[in-house]
């Protein structure tokens, strides 16, 4: 992706599904997931749908270790090159494809098991697609969620996952959008080089937990928004106590001044945010941190090389 080309900013509309009923039937699951994405493009806001849909961290496949090498589908993307939906082995990023086609909208398809080229690596790849169903980016989730915080929650995604090796973000005619999944908030490197990138939204399929989540998920968002003066929105899905994780929930939209736009309960629902970049504009004019950094007495991470 080139930083070289000029980025747009205007207003447009985002939508956040907060999906329920994900159970272990996957067709189930991606039957549901497709309906929802027509409902969430119904929405109508001065008289537009919406220009962006967001599914939730692993929206095909109940979240787990265990379950990621059940579910996992070879997807094959490289960003170098066009992208074949009809030859793909990926019955969700077909699902997701034709539901971006025939919304019209762009997509950000939460997550899914992936399986890798070689060596039997599996990821937690979220896929974003045009309003013409082209599947233009992915994300694999970087920073692998292993915790262990006793009696409350033990949880080791690298058991069965490998974190992915590279940050993600996309243009579309309305905005540029930077990528993470989950976990990747407590890493606030990543939200910083996408700001300074030119994101202006960054969006986080997410699926924060009973103990982390009353603690940290808003302030999380808050924070990244507030760091770096730009939308951040983390799309969970709803919790389900049969599940075998509780999602926390609580899918959210934060302005860059840190005011909360939208935030759902811990049920199935869809959330809107009208995005209006003068926020951003007047939050980076009224607190100039975004040209009072200190290179000389500290490094620039943003540019820091490997
Ligand atoms: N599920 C995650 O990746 C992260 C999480 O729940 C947390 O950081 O807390």
């Amino acid at each position: 992706m080139s930083l070289n080309r000029p980025t747009i900013f205007k207003p447009f509309t985002l939508a956040l599904i907060q999906l329920g009923n994900i159970g272990t039937n996957k067709s189930d699951n991606l039957k549901h997931a497709r309906e929802m994405i027509l409902k969430a493009a119904e929405h109508q806001s001065h008289g537009k749908k919406p220009s962006l849909i967001v599914l939730p961290e692993c929206f095909n496949s109940p979240y787990g270790h265990t379950h990621f090498p059940v579910y996992a589908e070879k997807i094959g993307f490289t960003p170098e090159q066009p992208y074949d939906i009809a030859s793909s082995e990926s019955e969700s990023v077909k699902m997701l494809s034709s539901a971006a086609k025939d919304v019209g909208s762009w997509l950000i398809g939460g997550s899914i098991p992936e399986k890798g080229e070689a060596g039997g690596n599996i990821y937690n790849t979220c896929t974003v697609y045009n309003p013409q169903g082209d599947l233009v980016a992915i994300h694999r989730k970087i920073h692998l969620f292993d915790i262990d915080i006793p009696g409350k929650i033990k949880f080791k995604e690298s058991e069965t996952l490998t974190g992915g090796n590279q940050l993600t973000f996309f243009d579309t005619d309305f905005a540029r959008i930077g990528l993470g999944i989950c976990y990747d908030v407590r890493f606030p490197e990543l939200a910083m080089i996408s700001a300074r990138q030119g994101c202006h939204v960054l969006v986080y399929p997410g699926a924060f937990n009973m103990t982390t989540g009353p603690l940290h998920w808003e302030l999380l968002q808050r924070s990244r928004a507030v760091d770096n003066q730009v939308f951040m929105s983390m799309c969970s899905p709803a919790r389900d106590l049969t599940a075998g994780y509780h999602a926390w929930g609580h899918s959210m939209v934060v302005d860059p001044m840190g005011e909360k736009l939208a935030e759902a309960d811990d049920s199935e629902s869809i959330i809107y945010a009208d995005i209006d970049p003068q926020v951003m504009h007047n939050a980076r004019n009224g607190i100039p941190v975004t040209t009072q950094r200190r290179f000389d007495v500290y490094p620039d991470v943003a540019t820091t090389k490997k």
